[in-house]
Order: C-alpha cells, then structure tokens, then sequence
C-alpha cells in the first residue's frame, strides 16, 4: 500500500500507472472515458448535472478526437473481408502511405446481441503478443458507432482461399502445418486457447509466411491450463469433441482443442474437404462426436503413412492426442540443477591472466560496448532524459 510513503513517491507510482499502455487507467483509457461520458449525457440534456458536464466537455473532447489517431487518418482501399459484428477493409495512412488492414465493429451489433466482450483477448494478444506469427495491432481507436482496430495487412490472404485456388503438395502441406503450430505454440504460451483455429484464420504475408488473425474466440487458461466454458465456439467442421460435448454441460478443456483442429486442418489440405464434413450442422456434430467410426481416407487420394499417422495422433481422443509436450522437468527449487550431469570443478588450477603492462596495450578496447541491460533502466527515467539529452547536444 502506498500509506505512509510520501507524496513525490505516490506521484511517481501514479505516473507509472498512466503511461503503462496495459494499465487500465492509461492515457488512451481515461480519454476514452472522457469521450465515452460525453457521448452518453449528449441525450440527457433535460438533467442538470448532464447539462453541465455536457457543455463543460463537449469542446474539450471535440478536441481530443481530432488530435488522437481516427477513421479519417485513413483512406479506404478495398473490403477484403466479413464477419458477424463488421468487415475488415485494406486501407492506406494519409500521413505515410502505408497500407493496413482495418477490422471495423459495430457497438450497436454487439449492444443488440449483448456481446460486447469478446474483442478484448483479440486486441490484448495483437497489441503485447509480440509474436512474429500473430498479426500485430497498430492503433486501436473508437467512435460512437464503431471499434476500429488498425493491423498488418497481409497480402497473401487466407489460406481457405489457397486451399480453393491450389492442390497442396504434403511438402507445403508440412510447411503450413509446422508454421500454424509454432503460431499456435505462441498463442498457448500467452496464455490463451484459440478455440477456432482454421484455415480462414491463418493469413500469409508478402514473402508467404502464416501469422494467425481473428482471435475473438480465445480465452485465458486458468492456472491448470484449463477453461471452463458452455458457448460452444468455433465453426462446426474444425470443432473438436470436447468443446462439442461442453454444450450440453460446462465443459472442462485444455490446449488440446486446437490441436484437433490442426489435425482438421491437415487433412483438409491433403485431402481436399474437412474430415467429419456433412451437408447439415446435425450431421457434422454426429460425425464428430463419433469420429473413431467417421475418420476415414479416400482410397483413390495418394497419402503417406506418416501424413496418415500424424493426422490420427490429432484427430483422436483428448487423452491420447498429441498435444502436450512429452517431458515436463519436475523442479524442486528454482536452482534444481538435476537434469545436467555434473561438471567437475576446476577450481585451484592457476588460468592465464593479462600481465600489467607498462605502454598502453588497449586489450578491454575490442569489448567497449557489450554491456547491455534489457532490464527498465531506473536511472534514465523519463524526466532526466531531457538532461541526458541536452548533454548529447551541448
Ligand atoms: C459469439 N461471440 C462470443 C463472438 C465470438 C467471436 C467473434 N468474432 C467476431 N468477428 C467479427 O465480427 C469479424 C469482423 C470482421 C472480420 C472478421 C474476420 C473474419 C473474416 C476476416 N476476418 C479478419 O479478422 N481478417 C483479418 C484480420 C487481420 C488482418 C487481415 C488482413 N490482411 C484480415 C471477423 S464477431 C464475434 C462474436
């Protein structure tokens, strides 16, 4: 607790609370609020204390609006995709050229339908993933109508639509799929499952590698790496059994469900369609639930033996799929050292030295500049920088 510290210090952790952008009283989030209320007491002029707010704030953020990033910053290219709550268009920065994609959301869709929580894990994980395999979240910014979430464009587009227009050989079919489960590693190491990993999420960028997008289905992991979770999410064909069954009940499900998926996804692109497709919802459910009996390979397709046995190791029971990594070290202490063999000691034996030289022999030159921290380095806080910098210019 901050009692008894003194204020320059409460000040100094205050700060840090605002300029933090996962902190959720930041700059951009308090603007935000401002904005928001001012937006929600525009109807409620009848009311004193609206009123006055109202007509104290409404020039105030009329001028915060135009000075943060927004919509008219970009100029509109092209829509290159749809979803439930919008579309996601190519569009280009007035400022510096640059293309992006902008995912557009409607509040009133997601008020309407009352589901306006799920887009928090997507711009979470695409604003601090820092993943070269998930699409990065540039800017993310607001009106009255819309969210608006500003990301890499990526011009290889999605792989249904690769699948539709290319036969897949199983050597790009390896690549693919040693790519979306790196991604899919990265994603799990956040923290989070996906729950609707599928080839219209995987998208490739110029030079033709995969970063996975659209995580408006992921959910954090409890500490046993568990959720807990009756919506059944994700789109029929890719679904795994558990999350199906998680309808009826309140389903318990781990990492595994995306690797179902992958399995999905594989045989999708040796094969050419989804292993468990139907013509009805009803039917796909069926065969999913009863995979052990629905899995099977059309005889006239060519498949390897080893493509055939690594799609079944996914698309099997959760106990048995392959999932989790084979060996977790069991550590009694942070400094359990058990799993290195011993190194004898060399201890005592006398090593070679530089001998004090009496000219200047410059041995230290050839390492000025090693020395690196990666650690927030305390002593440049923000306020001396402006010293430190004037320094570099005197
Ligand atoms: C039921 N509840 C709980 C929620 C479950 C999760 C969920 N996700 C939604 N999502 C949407 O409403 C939506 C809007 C636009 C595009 C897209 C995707 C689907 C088509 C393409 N797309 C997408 O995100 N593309 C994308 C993304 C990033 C870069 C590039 C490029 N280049 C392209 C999705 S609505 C909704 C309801």
């Amino acid at each position: 607790t901050t009692i008894g510290k003194d204020l320059t210090q409460r000040t100094r952790q205050l700060e840090d609370y605002i300029v933090d952008p996962r902190s959720f009283i930041c700059v951009d989030s308090l603007l935000d609020s401002l904005i928001a209320l001012t937006y929600d007491s525009e109807g409620l002029k009848k009311t004193k204390n609206f009123d006055t707010f109202f007509s104290k704030f409404n020039g105030p953020t009329r001028d915060i609006r135009e000075r943060r990033i927004n919509f008219d910053d970009f100029e509109p290219i092209k829509i290159i995709g749809r979803g439930a709550f919008g579309t996601v268009d190519l569009v280009r920065r007035k400022t510096s050229g640059q293309v992006y994609a902008m995912k557009t959301l409607s509040k009133f869709e997601m008020l309407k339908r009352s589901d306006s929580a799920f887009f928090w894990e997507e711009r979470n994980i695409m604003a601090f993933s820092n993943s070269d395999w998930i699409v990065k979240l540039h800017y993310a910014f607001q009106d009255a109508k819309n969210l608006y979430m500003i990301m890499d464009y990526m011009p290889g587009g999605d792989l249904i639509t690769l699948l539709e227009r290319y036969e897949i050989s199983e050597s790009s079919a390896r690549f693919y799929c040693a790519e979306v489960v790196l991604a899919l590693d990265a994603i799990h190491n956040l923290g989070y499952i996906h729950r609707d990993i599928k080839p219209d999420n995987m998208l490739l960028d110029a030079r033709g590698h995969l970063k996975l997008a659209d995580f408006g289905t992921c959910v954090k992991m409890d500490k046993d790496g568990l959720v807990r979770s009756d919506t059944a999410v994700g789109t029929p064909d890719y679904i795994s059994p558990e999350i199906l069954k998680s309808q009826s009940t309140i389903g318990v499900y781990g990492r595994e469900v995306d690797w179902w998926s992958v399995g999905v996804f594989l045989y999708e692109m040796l094969l050419g369609e989804t292993p468990f497709y139907a013509e009805s919802l009803v039917g796909t459910y069926h065969k999913i639930m009863n995979h052990r009996e629905n899995l099977a390979f059309p005889e006239e397709i060519p498949l390897s033996t080893e493509a055939r046995s690594l799609i079944c190791a996914f698309l099997t029971d959760r106990s048995i799929r392959l999932a989790s990594v084979p060996i977790v070290p069991s550590l009694a202490s942070d400094e359990d050292t058990t799993n290195f063999n011993e190194i004898e000691n060399t201890d005592g034996s006398p090593e070679e030295t530089f001998s004090v030289s009496k000219t200047f022999v410059g041995n230290q030159l050839s390492f000025i500049g090693f020395s690196f921290s990666n650690e927030q380095q305390p002593f440049l806080d923000r306020r001396s920088m402006s010293t430190f910098n004037n320094l570099n210019n005197s």
